[in-house]
């Protein structure tokens, strides 16, 4: 029997860079943890992929999959539906494999509730300004729905207090290496690892 995965949670302001960090570290070989790809009510963008980038689904299908409790969090973000499918996360964690999220606050806050273990962090833009120009840069979104992402943005960095950690994205290597930086401290930490290597002081 494997020893439990941890569940990793990933949250921040819109534009903030989580997607591109998250790929960063998903695109380096030693990388053991697994990617939960999130369902979405969202229109798919230039280049995403089904059940690469998100699970597309139209509403009617994603109410299904809250009344069937598939769903192990959810949250309705700018205007569309959001979710972890839970099968995927109990069943990975169960294998003793590290669970990635990438997702925003008040999914968060749901799986704090029910993972009060998990591992959060909160990615964090240099300022204000850099994360407008990041989101305007990226020029997946009309006027409207920046602004309105940006609203929240302010209501969400509010709640980095409620995180165990707060990373800095200043640099896309700097913010993955903080993050892997905090995951292996964690699991030496909740694995007690240092009894192993005390037993190497003692005096036979
Ligand atoms: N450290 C960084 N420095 C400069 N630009 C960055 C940095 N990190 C990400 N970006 C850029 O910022 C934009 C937003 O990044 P990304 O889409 O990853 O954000 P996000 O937090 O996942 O947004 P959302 O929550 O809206 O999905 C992208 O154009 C990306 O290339
Ligand atoms: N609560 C959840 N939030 C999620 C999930 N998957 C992604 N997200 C977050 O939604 C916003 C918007 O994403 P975008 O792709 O439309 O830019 C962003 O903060 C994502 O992190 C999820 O499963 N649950």
């Amino acid at each position: 029997m494997h020893e439990k995965g941890l569940l990793i949670v990933l949250s921040g302001p819109s534009g903030v860079g989580k997607g591109t960090v998250r790929k960063e570290i998903f695109s380096q070989p030693d990388t053991k943890f697994e990617y939960s790809i999130s369902m979405t009510t969202r229109s798919p963008r230039e280049g995403e992929v089904n059940g690469v980038d998100y699970f597309f689904k139209t509403r009617e299908e994603f109410e299904q999959l809250i009344e069937q409790g598939k769903l192990l969090e959810y949250a309705e973000f700018v205007g569309n539906y959001y979710g972890t499918p839970v099968d995927y996360v109990r069943e990975t964690l169960n294998k003793g494999r590290d669970v990635f999220l990438e997702i925003e606050v008040q999914g968060a806050r749901q799986v704090r509730e029910k993972f009060p273990d998990g591992l959060f962090i909160f990615l964090m833009p240099p300022s204000l300004t850099e994360l407008k120009n990041r989101i305007v840069t990226r020029g997946t979104e009309t006027e409207d729905i920046i602004n309105n992402r940006l609203n929240v943005a302010k209501e969400e960095i509010e709640m980095m207090h409620l995180y165990d950690y707060v990373v800095e994205n200043d640099q896309i290597d700097l913010a993955c290496e903080r993050i892997n930086a905090i995951v292996v401290a964690e699991h030496c930490r909740r694995e007690r690892v240092e009894p192993k290597y005390l037993k190497m002081l003692e005096v036979k």
